[in-house]
């Protein structure tokens, strides 16, 4: 993209996002990856909605892999949401500005369609959206409300295994803070899970033992139900021996100005993490 029209993006994502944020809607569509009309968004099929949620903070190699493994294994026609979340559950807010991190995630849908490229005909669209919702439940409510998709769409969200984690995690679920809040979300839509083996979330066995438990009942008690195992599909993430990534450990490299940028990120957001000197504080 070149420099004067990537500012002219970056504008005109902080003017939209701007009144997204002054509006009371939850959950918008800011862009589309080709560029469409909202007359054919809603024309479009009956297609799996894979929704990728997270900060874009900025967007990964793993991202990247995680949306490209699910696309490339769908059997029906599908479309792609890149879901900026401006409020998250647990963290505060960390640089880099929201028009950034959306101009990144364009350049990371466009990276992504070329990627697929060589290896399937029909690309799917990539829209990229904000919700201001934190919770699973409450940003699948939010998109099914917006009436911006057919109705009855299935949403698959495509998460990593600390935030299934996270999601069934009671703690979130105030004020019986059972799980019972995730019925609505996991009758209607699906998770694929990417596993994510390390010290703090176990080995391959032990992500694969805790859905087993779910199937088995194990969390009846803090009111989930089994069949909710099904709407849950777990898949391979790192192998032994490659390169952990994370935002986190790409905002160090920025930060230190370390090569390994290029190996954390697509090669575009590298490029722009550069030019614009994000993640210098
Ligand atoms: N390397 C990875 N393996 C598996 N899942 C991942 C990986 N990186 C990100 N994800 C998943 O992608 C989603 C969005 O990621 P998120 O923005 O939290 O990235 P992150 O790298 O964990 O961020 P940060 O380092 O800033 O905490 C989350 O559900 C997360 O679990
Ligand atoms: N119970 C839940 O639905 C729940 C819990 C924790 C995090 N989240 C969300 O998961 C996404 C990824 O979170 P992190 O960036 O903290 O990994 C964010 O949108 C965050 O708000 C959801």
């Amino acid at each position: 993209m070149a420099a004067n029209s990537v500012q002219q993006l970056r504008l005109r994502y902080a003017s939209v996002l701007k009144n997204f944020v002054a509006s009371a809607q939850t959950f918008d569509i800011l862009d589309t990856v080709p560029p469409q009309t909202g007359q054919q968004r809603n024309a479009a099929p009956s297609h799996s909605l894979f929704v990728l949620d997270s900060s874009f903070n900025p967007p990964t190699a793993a991202h990247l892999s995680i949306a490209t493994s699910a696309l490339e294994e769908s059997r029906r026609p599908s479309r792609l949401l890149l879901l900026l979340a401006t409020q998250n559950a647990d963290k505060p807010s960390k640089p880099a500005w929201f028009e950034d991190r959306l101009v990144m995630m364009t350049m990371f849908a466009q990276d992504l369609r070329t990627h697929l490229q060589s290896r399937q005909s029909e690309l799917p669209d990539i829209d990229i959206g904000v919700t201001k919702k934190p919770y699973f439940v409450d940003k699948a409510a939010a998109i099914e409300e917006s009436g911006l998709y057919a109705r009855d769409t299935e949403q698959v969200h495509l998460t990593g295994y600390d935030t299934l984690i996270r999601i069934f995690n009671p703690k979130y679920y105030p004020p019986t803070h059972t799980l019972q809040p995730l019925e609505p979300f996991l009758s209607r839509h699906r998770l694929r899970v990417t596993m994510r083996p390390d010290d703090e979330w176990g080995n391959r066995e032990e992500q694969e033992d805790y859905l087993r438990q779910l199937a088995q009942g194990g969390r009846e008690g803090d009111g989930a139900k089994r069949e909710w195992a099904d709407r849950i599909q777990l898949v391979q993430g790192r192998k032994a021996g490659e390169l952990p990534i994370s935002s986190t450990r790409a905002r160090q490299a920025a930060q230190t100005k370390d090569q390994l940028l290029t190996t954390l990120v697509p090669e575009s957001v590298a490029s722009y993490v550069v030019e614009q000197n994000l993640y210098q504080e």
